[in-house]
């Protein structure tokens, strides 16, 4: 993160508070890097184009924190619908957001706010 989410606090949206693009590609790249690093989640990316899921998900989370730049992928459900993705799969996927945004510097209040962001996507997400 190039800027302390500090020094942002005052003005705009989640996304600019936090750093704006730069910021959220270099959280995206952190939590691709946790998830292909995770046994237990590894084999659900075989075959994936992690450089196009990474620009989706840099869209996809940029908008979540109110980017005026809009997500034009798939729907969460249509996206996810074939890979049998299982609650504890769901749960091991936030904590390494959540680990990220850490690692990046961003504070555990908003942390929380993401998170709490992201939890209703569970039921369109989860598959089995
Ligand atoms: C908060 C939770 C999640 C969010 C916000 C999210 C977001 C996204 C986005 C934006 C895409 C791209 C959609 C597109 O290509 O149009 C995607 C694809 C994908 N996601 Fe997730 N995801 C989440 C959870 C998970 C979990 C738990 C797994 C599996 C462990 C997973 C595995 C995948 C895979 C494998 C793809 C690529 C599918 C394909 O290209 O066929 N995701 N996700």
């Amino acid at each position: 993160m190039t800027h302390s989410p500090a020094q942002h606090a005052a003005t705009g949206s989640l996304f600019d508070q936090l750093g704006g693009e730069t910021a959220v590609a270099a959280v995206v790249d952190l939590f691709y890097g946790r998830v292909l690093a995770d046994e237990a989640l590894a084999g659900h990316f075989t075959g994936v184009d992690i450089d196009r899921l990474k620009r989706h998900q840099r869209r996809f989370i940029g908008q979540a924190l109110g980017a005026t730049r809009p997500y034009s992928g798939r729907s969460m459900r249509h996206a996810h619908r074939h890979l049998g993705i299982t609650d504890a799969d769901f749960d091991r996927v936030v904590a390494h957001l959540a680990a990220s945004l850490a690692e990046a510097g961003v504070d555990e209040a908003t942390i929380g706010t993401i998170a709490g962001k992201l939890a209703p996507l569970r039921a369109d997400i989860v598959t089995r």
